[in-house]
Parts: C-alpha cells; sequence; structure tokens
C-alpha cells in the first residue's frame, strides 16, 4: 500500500499540464515506489477556467487564493507553476508552513530572492526540487553516465544553443496572462532565465560549475503594447543572449539562446568535447545520442549514432517504457522528475537539482546578464 502524497498545484496553465501528467502517470511505470500522489487541489486566480482545469485533471478541490491553499493540513507538497515574480513568495510561505516544495525554473527572478528560498527551505528542512526537466531526458542522463565514468576523459569544450522564433513580429504584445514572458516585471528576464537557464543547469550538472562569464545580449524589439496598460511600453527583456564562460575543470563554454532564430522553436542542442570523446545532443530527436570515440579502430571510427531505447537494463529509464526501440516524448521527463523525486522521499536521499543547485543557475544568469550590461568579464 502506498502512502499518499497531497499535492497542491499552483498554477494551471502550460506546466500545470506536463506536472499533473507526471503525477497521475508516476505509480503507472514505476510501481516500486512507497508514496502515491493524490491530486488534492489546484490553485488560480481564474474560478471559471480553474474549474474546468480541475474537472479535467480530476482534481478534488479548488483555491482561488495560494494562501488558504498553504494552510490547508490535508496539503503535503506545494507545486509551484505560476510567473516567475510569484515564486518566491510562495515558496518561502510554504517552505514555513512546513511543506515540500516543487518549483518551476527558473528558481526566483534574481539571486536575493533565489538565496532567502534556498534559506527558507533549509531552514524548514523540507524536502524540495526544481524543474529542470531535461536533466531527465534518457539520452541527458545517459550523457551524464558516460562523463562520470570518464569515458570523455579531459573536457576541453561545452557549448549549447536553446533556440526559438515566437517574438520576431512587433505586433507580439508584452504582459498579461498569456505574455507575462516578455514583461521583465513577470519574468525577471528574457531568453537568460527561461531558456539559457535550462542550458546552464544541464551544463554545470554535467561538466561542474562556471568561474566566469562574458556576454552580450540585445532587444530587437523595443517597445511593444502592453496587454494590461494597452499602452506601447520600452521592453525591458533580453530578446537574445549570447555568452562566453570558463568552467571549473578548466574547459571553454559558449552558450547562446534566443527568440529570433527564424524556423526555430525550441531547438536546444548542445555538444561536449573531450580528450577521448565527443557527445552530442539535439531536442528534437531527443532519443539519440551522438558519439565519437576516439578508442575505436582507425577505419571504423566516425560518429556514431545511439537510440537511447534499449530496455537492456543499462540505459536510463527506458526499461519503464515500451520494447526496445520505441521512443518515448517531452511529458515522460516530468513523469521521471516526479518518479525521482518520490524516491527521494522513500529512500530519504537529497533530490536533485533543489533549490540550492537552481540557485547556484540563476547566480550564473545574473552574472551573464550583469556581464552583458557591463560590457566586461564577470567572476561567479
Ligand atoms: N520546465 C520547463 O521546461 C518549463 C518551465 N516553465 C516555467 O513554469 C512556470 C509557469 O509557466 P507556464 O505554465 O508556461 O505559464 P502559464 O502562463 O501557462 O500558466 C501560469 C498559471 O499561473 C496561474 N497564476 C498566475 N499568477 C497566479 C497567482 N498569483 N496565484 C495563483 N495562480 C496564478 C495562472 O492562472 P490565473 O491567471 O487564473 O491565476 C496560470 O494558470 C514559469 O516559471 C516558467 O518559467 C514553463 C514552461 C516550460
Ligand atoms: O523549456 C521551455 C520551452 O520553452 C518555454 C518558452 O516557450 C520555456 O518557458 C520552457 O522552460
Amino acid at each position: 500500500m502506498q502512502k499518499p502524497l497531497n499535492i497542491g498545484l499552483i498554477g494551471y496553465g502550460f506546466m500545470g499540464r506536463t506536472h499533473s501528467n507526471g503525477y497521475k502517470r508516476v505509480n503507472d511505470f514505476f510501481p516500486e515506489l512507497k508514496h502515491r500522489p493524490v491530486l488534492k487541489a489546484v490553485c488560480g486566480r481564474s474560478p471559471e477556467k480553474l474549474k474546468a482545469f480541475a474537472d479535467q485533471w480530476q482534481y478534488e478541490s479548488t483555491e482561488t487564493d495560494w494562501r488558504e491553499l498553504i494552510k490547508r493540513d490535508d496539503i503535503d507538497a506545494i507545486d509551484i507553476v505560476t510567473p516567475n515574480n510569484s515564486h518566491a513568495e510562495i515558496a518561502i510561505a510554504a517552505a514555513e508552513a512546513g511543506k515540500m516544495i516543487l518549483c518551476e525554473k527558473p528558481l526566483a527572478l534574481n539571486p536575493t530572492e533565489g538565496e532567502a528560498m534556498v534559506a527558507a527551505v533549509e531552514k524548514a528542512g523540507v524536502a524540495n526540487s526544481v524543474w529542470y526537466n531535461y536533466r531527465r531526458v534518457p539520452a541527458v542522463t545517459m550523457a551524464k553516465q558516460l562523463i562520470d565514468e570518464g569515458r570523455l576523459g579531459r573536457i576541453f569544450h561545452y557549448r549549447a544553443n536553446f533556440l526559438q522564433d515566437w517574438t520576431i513580429s512587433d505586433d507580439v504584445p508584452q504582459g498579461g496572462a498569456a505574455l507575462w514572458r516578455l514583461d521583465a516585471a513577470a519574468a525577471g528576464s528574457g531568453v537568460t532565465g527561461d531558456l539559457l537557464a535550462h542550458c546552464i543547469d544541464t551544463a554545470i550538472w554535467l561538466n561542474g560549475s562556471i568561474s566566469k562569464v562574458s556576454g552580450m545580449t540585445e532587444t530587437f524589439v523595443k517597445e511593444r503594447v502592453h496587454t494590461e496598460t494597452g499602452k506601447v511600453q520600452p521592453v525591458s527583456i533580453d530578446d537574445a543572449c549570447a555568452f562566453l564562460c570558463r568552467f571549473e575543470n578548466g574547459s571553454l563554454g559558449l552558450f547562446e539562446s534566443t527568440r529570433y532564430a527564424r524556423g526555430h522553436k525550441a531547438l536546444y542542442t548542445f555538444e561536449i568535447n573531450g580528450e577521448n570523446a565527443s557527445i552530442r545532443w539535439d531536442l528534437h530527436d531527443l532519443h539519440r545520442l551522438e558519439w565519437f570515440d576516439h578508442g575505436d579502430e582507425g577505419k571504423l571510427r566516425g560518429w556514431r549514432s545511439i537510440h537511447v531505447s534499449d530496455h537492456d537494463g543499462e540505459q536510463p529509464y527506458m526499461d519503464r517504457w515500451w520494447v526496445p526501440g520505441l521512443n518515448i516524448g517531452y511529458e515522460h521527463t516530468f513523469v521521471h522528475h516526479v518518479a525521482d523525486f518520490l524516491k527521494s522521499l522513500d529512500t530519504g536521499e537529497t533530490m536533485h537539482p533543489n533549490f540550492r543547485d537552481a540557485l547556484e543557475t540563476q547566480v550564473v544568469c545574473d552574472a551573464v546578464l550583469k556581464s552583458a550590461a557591463e560590457e566586461n568579464w564577470k567572476v561567479v
């Protein structure tokens, strides 16, 4: 008999759906887990949309004020899937109420908020995690295993991109419920916190801490209509950001993100070059890990395309799904995240990435933005 873990979800948009799907699916595919999420309550400010979501996803109850949700004795874990400017206030209140917390990325608007969040969860001793979900694409997890096994040897280069094209038109407004990502007050930053944060989280996980950065940003469309005021207002988020960095292990990094790469909707790629081998991964072909091994016999040496889908027990997560060779997708990364969170509760092991890990990413984002503004290198 599994122990119920009563979830209070705050926000019911894009991530509200991916997380709810994760909670519903997890025990079917990870039956050994000792906890079972229960969709106890969902919270949002628009009662009608909230009710429709609760009915569709079978939440037991709704709340229109997150403070009321946090006060409830029948909620064990608070899941924060609201815009970035509300993460800190909700998380700190939830920690003070002794709730476990799963928070969406980026952790906060800035490192000051992030530090207060880390202090709150660590003081309260509550389980916490941040949904940097791309770590749990099986091919990305396998890249981590190959690196940790020392197969790449000394690492020289890390490069990553996250490219989109949805804000190219001047007609896209900023702010309000749908377009909060273009409003610095709600989002904190543009592509740096929204997209590069994913690349930085993966990079720190795979290649260790970043010690110095030098960034540049651009805001291509300088003014947009604000959906709430109806007025044309300056745009203060970064539309594009690129940065160079040094990792503590001596390797060099090159990162780029933009919402102005025509033709790209959500292309996340990374490549790592080591002394003995290289790895390449692309979100649009997420099962595939490209692998070059200099130790291969000379005449057969070349890039291998490994389809990470074998359930012989050696490729991460895949033994939980279908027969070898069949694919899973984006949504499964959230199922894996929930599974690993529940496993951490079962075993007492620390879940990663947690608030402290996400603070490290937040600090790098902040240093990149400061470096771009001041046109100099920043020590992280
Ligand atoms: N891990 C990943 O890959 C991804 C992460 N994200 C992150 O997830 C978070 C949410 O993004 P997304 O789901 O796309 O956002 P959406 O705009 O789709 O949804 C936001 C939700 O938050 C609710 N909300 C806003 N303010 C409050 C409030 N004060 N109290 C209660 N509910 C509130 C809104 O409902 P209402 O208006 O009714 O209050 C809405 O349901 C962000 O931090 C984002 O960065 C997003 C996409 C992918
Ligand atoms: O991974 C992601 C994909 O793009 C979204 C924006 O469009 C991001 O918010 C998100 O974190």
